[in-house]
């Protein structure tokens, strides 16, 4: 038989400090909640609120569990409200691969480290990988991991010089596939045998999305003799695209998405134990698929990422999003295949797709591409960064700028500053964007989930509360919150290392390794009383608590909680 309860009776006396505000509003949530009708189904609804208790001696057991130092301190200075939402990545390059370096990257926010396999030696990637780990279990830090394949791209192997090299207007140039020994003046080796296939005379070959532009006079076997329309720099790696009456030539869907290469460091990444593969260059949802069946053969928790690159991806992005468990704006590679003009919009709509959706999304490259050699960016790179936040991505990330660039820290700082007070200013503009409308869930239990969550991070703005615990095993219900960007912090305690170091790239969400029972009362009571030793709570704070683990028995005054049961 279904019960419903909203008992208010149960908000203890004196009321906490931010509830004293807002209680008039309590009951005015009560009607928003729409678990009435639900009552048909079998389900509790149970509203409940109290006072944090100070310091107990039991909470001493769990002072050595799984909370990110960098997160607690801010914590420590600015409060619930300042806390950081938008989460850092920062790609690791020559620039910062020592253990000091990266020990300054995880002071300084970092959330998640991302390593491109295109570049350098597995041993390399592997001596960078420990050392996170080791920086994680030593220093206290919780800084994820992720390979960035090398996909099937189009790209200068060489150039014959180590640095760029000017292409002058007029000048006659040869790329070749043909690998040769040393340098030959006007040759640019391809990297990719069939590149030349299907290509005509009067083509355009465009490099790095407008670098330098080349006219095809003439096509020699697997060679291509042009003429230099537009001058420019050659650089190291640079992307190569042809383009024919305006369009783009797509030669992506002869390629792979993973390579035999890809493959290698696919199986390098899962013994190294990694948190998310970025897949380069998708074309569709069965690439997605296909890494992540191979991955759960494996039994790995692997998060898969769909980079989106390539026009290919934007005509298929939905099934895309669908398919992964998250995105990137890979906005490099994509201006390459786009015009410029539109990675604004481009990106706004891959944004609002994947919080549709629930799936998290970074935004990257070139946010603050000047700082790669200078220490301040320029105005427009801030608004660019400051932008992305406007549109609520989960995430920003770093490339050159950390990988190979002079003030790597400083451009993280940046980030970390312009996120922050972009995040404010929408707090404090009221520009909190409601709950997205789509509906997620098919089933019963995933659409009561998704109900909650959203009526939680309503009543969390209503009612003005400090934080939001979630009691979360695979993090669908912490994702479920931060997909409504409340207005506090999410506080995910989940005992799943996998759940943890995923949650990491989730707007909004602080995961917390605990030990977790069946007892909910027993779960609310440790971890609060962790945060509480911490002195992260003070008495008055008030916290909505939100779970999908069954509470075996009823303590309303510890805890302000919103929880649904479901009677079979
Ligand atoms: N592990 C590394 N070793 C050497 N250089 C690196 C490394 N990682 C990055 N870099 C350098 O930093 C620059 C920017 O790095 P990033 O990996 O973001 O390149 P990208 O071209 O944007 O990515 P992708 O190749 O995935 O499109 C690269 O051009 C490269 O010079
Ligand atoms: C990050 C990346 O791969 C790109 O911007 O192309
Ligand atoms: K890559
Ligand atoms: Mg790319």
């Amino acid at each position: 038989m279904a019960s419903f309860t909203a008992d208010l009776s149960l908000i203890p006396k004196p009321l906490p400090k931010t509830l004293r505000k807002t209680i008039s509003r309590v009951s005015l949530s009560r009607k928003i909640v729409p678990f009435n009708r639900l009552k048909a189904k079998g389900l509790t609804m149970h509203v409940a609120s109290a006072v944090i208790e100070p310091k107990t001696e039991e909470t001493e057991e769990f002072l050595s569990l799984g909370f990110d130092v960098v997160t607690e301190a801010e914590l420590t200075e600015k409060g619930f409200l300042g806390l950081r939402k938008t989460k850092l990545v920062c790609t690791v390059g020559p620039a910062c691969c020592s253990y000091e370096e990266l020990w300054k990257l995880a002071m300084g926010g970092m959330n998640v480290a991302r390593l491109n396999m295109c570049h350098n030696t597995k041993e390399w990637h592997q001596d960078v990988i420990r050392k996170i780990k080791k920086l994680n279990s030593e220093q206290g830090f919780c800084v994820s991991v992720m390979i960035d394949t090398e996909g099937s791209q189009i790209h200068v192997a060489d150039h014959g010089a180590p640095s760029s090299v000017k292409a002058e207007d007029g000048s006659i140039w040869f790329f070749t596939t043909e690998q040769f020994e040393g340098c030959r003046p006007f040759t640019v080796q391809a990297s990719y045998e069939g590149f030349a296939e299907g290509i005509k005379e009067g083509d355009e070959l465009v490099v790095d999305g407008g670098m330098a532009t080349f006219k095809v006079i003439e096509r020699i076997g697997n060679d291509l003799r042009c003429e230099c329309i537009d001058p420019g720099l050659l650089l190291p790696r640079a992307k190569l695209s042809f383009w024919r009456d305006g369009k783009l030539v797509d030669k992506h869907h002869e390629l792979p998405t993973l390579s035999t290469k890809d493959w290698s460091d696919i199986e390098f990444g899962i013994s190294e134990g990694v948190d998310f593969i970025a897949m380069s260059f998708v074309k569709d949802a069965d690439a997605v698929n296909h890494l992540k069946n191979y991955l759960s053969t494996k039994n790995k928790s692997i998060k898969v990422l769909a980079k989106i690159e390539s026009l290919e991806s934007l005509h298929k992005l939905e099934e895309i999003v669908e398919a992964s468990d998250g995105i990137m704006v890979a906005r490099g590679d994509l201006g390459v295949e786009i015009p410029l003009e539109q990675i604004p919009t481009v990106q706004e709509d891959i944004i609002n797709l994947c919080r549709q959706l629930n799936k998290p999304v970074i935004v990257a490259s070139q946010l603050l591409e000047s700082m790669i050699e200078y220490p301040t960016p320029t105005r427009a790179e801030v608004a660019d960064v400051s932008e992305a936040v406007r549109q609520y991505a989960d995430a920003l990330m770093l490339s050159g700028e950390s990988a190979v660039g002079s003030f790597g820290e400083k451009a993280l700082s940046v980030l970390r500053m312009a996120s922050s007070r972009m995040e404010l200013w929408s707090r404090e503009e009221n520009h909190q964007s409601s709950v997205p409308q789509h509906k997620l869930g098919i089933s019963l239990p995933d659409q009561i989930a998704e109900q909650i969550c959203n009526c939680a991070s309503q009543m969390a703005n209503n009612l003005g509360v400090d934080a939001v615990f979630v009691y979360t095993r695979h993090g669908q219900m912490a994702s479920l919150l931060s997909r409504n960007r409340p207005n506090p912090p999410i506080f995910a305690f989940t005992d799943e290392k996998s759940t943890q170091m995923a949650l990491n790239l989730q707007w909004g969400v602080m995961p917390i390794l605990v030990d977790l029972s069946d007892d909910m009362d027993d779960n609310i009571t440790k971890t609060t009383d962790l945060i509480k030793a911490k002195a992260m709570l003070k008495e008055g704070d008030a916290v909505l608590i939100v779970s999908d683990v069954i509470p075996t028995r009823s303590t309303p005054t510890v805890y302000q909680s919103l929880q649904v049961k479901i009677i079979s």
